[in-house]
């Protein structure tokens, strides 16, 4: 091959095991799931443009100011998390300050409730890509899908590689 006239010398190759788009949008998603304060399931989310860029992150927490030394993170009693929690997809896309999100794409490790189904479909986000389903015979889940459906968001589920990822912090 030529470059500006004279003979290229042969290139080094390019890596081969770096990680996939989906591996590192999902690795991402599952990092920010890493801040989660919830003790029982600790969700996140990541959203990605069309051409591959990130743009917003989330995991589900209190809103700001209501400290989680404060607030109950009981699943049950007239004091309990539902009614505190923000989803990590909501918070994903109210972290979000830039704009649109139209025609985005949200990676999230478990599969959104119908509230964040709303936002979602709401601020233009085209595509779920999601790890695990635990709660798909919920009617939150079911509903979640009969709404994402009707309003033509695709939803597809993380194909696991399997491959880890050593990080040392
Ligand atoms: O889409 C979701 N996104 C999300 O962030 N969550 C959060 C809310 C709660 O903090 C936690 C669920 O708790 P639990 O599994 O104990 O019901 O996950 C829950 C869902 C439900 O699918
Ligand atoms: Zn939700």
């Amino acid at each position: 091959m030529r470059f500006h006239g004279k003979k290229r010398r042969k290139k080094v190759a390019k890596r081969e095991d770096y990680i996939s788009w989906d591996e590192y949008f999902m690795g991402v998603a599952m990092l920010s799931a890493k801040r989660s304060k919830d003790p029982n399931t600790q969700v996140g989310a990541c959203i990605v443009s069309q051409d591959h860029k990130i743009l917003s992150m989330g995991y589900n927490g209190f809103p700001i100011g209501c400290s989680d030394d404060d607030f109950s993170w009981d699943r049950e009693g007239d004091d309990n998390k539902y009614y505190y929690s923000t989803h990590s997809e909501l918070n994903a896309i109210l972290n979000y300050r830039g704009g649109s999100l139209e025609g985005a794409v949200i990676y999230v490790t478990l599969f959104p409730c119908n509230e964040c189904a709303k936002a979602i479909i709401q601020s233009g986000i085209k595509e779920i890509v999601y790890a695990e389903d635990k709660y798909h015979e919920t009617m939150s889940v079911i509903t979640s899908k009969l709404m994402l459906r009707s309003a033509g968001v695709l939803m597809r589920q993380y194909e696991p590689s399997g491959r880890e990822v050593l990080i040392t912090l």
